[in-house]
């Protein structure tokens, strides 16, 4: 890199940097779709398909922007303090993922308890920290771990419990074609690991219709 050219970067705030190195990375993301295109269509510059690697690089990024996030600016700050130790339970919270394996998606769904230790976190941020891990290259069990971790790490919670349920797409589409199995995955921490009565309630509250 020219000295002009890192004096430039140098200059630019983070949120100018963090805009610049996703353009540059939409150029080089569409340039790598178009190659895949090559091998995949017999005709990859037809009309129908003119805009597709720019598309697909920006719904791939989209899918991915998880990356780009950190723990800290998902939770903005949303603790409050609280005498409340029963447990909470946001349930029914829908994930979308790519499987690290295939880069296919699953789908489905994630329950998320934790018993409070002295705050409280706003609501939606359980949902965004889901999402957060959800929109990364991933397997079910560590997308799942890495919910639990990180709501504990935020809250110091005296107990986290995570369920995920899903399908996936790698096993419908494609391979095994089995089109009604459910993956179902948890980790369990604290007092939910701890406490069968702590968990056997979390999972009753989870099962229930
Ligand atoms: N444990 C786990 N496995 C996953 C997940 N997503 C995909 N897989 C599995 O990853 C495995 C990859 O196996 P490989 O044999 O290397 O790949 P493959 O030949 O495409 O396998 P098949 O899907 O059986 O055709 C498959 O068994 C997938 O079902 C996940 O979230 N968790
Ligand atoms: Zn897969």
């Amino acid at each position: 890199m020219f000295y002009s050219e890192m004096k430039t970067l140098g200059s630019l705030r983070s949120s100018e940097l963090k805009k610049r190195e996703k353009v540059m990375s939409l150029e080089n993301l569409t340039k790598q779709y178009e190659e895949i295109l090559m091998g995949l269509d017999p005709n990859p510059s037809r009309n129908g398909l003119v805009g597709t690697p720019q598309r697909a690089a920006k719904a791939m990024q989209f899918l991915c922007r998880g990356y780009d996030q950190s723990l800290d600016e998902v939770v903005n700050g949303a603790l409050f303090e609280s005498d409340n130790d029963e447990m909470v339970l946001v349930k029914d919270i829908e994930l979308y993922s790519l499987c690290e394996h295939h880069m296919l998606p699953f789908v489905g769904k994630a329950h998320v308890a934790y018993i409070p230790s002295g705050k409280v976190i706003g609501l939606s941020k359980v949902a965004r920290i889901v999402d957060m891990f959800a929109r990364r290259l991933q397997i079910q069990e560590n997308l799942t771990r890495e919910i639990a971790e990180a709501l504990q790490s935020v809250t110091q919670a005296d107990g986290v419990a995570v369920v995920i349920e899903a399908r996936h797409m790698c096993m419908m589409m494609r391979g095994v074609e089995k089109q009604n199995s459910k993956m179902y995955s948890s980790v369990m921490l604290g007092a939910f690991r701890e406490s069968v009565n702590t968990r056997q309630e979390f999972l009753q509250l989870v099962s229930r219709g």
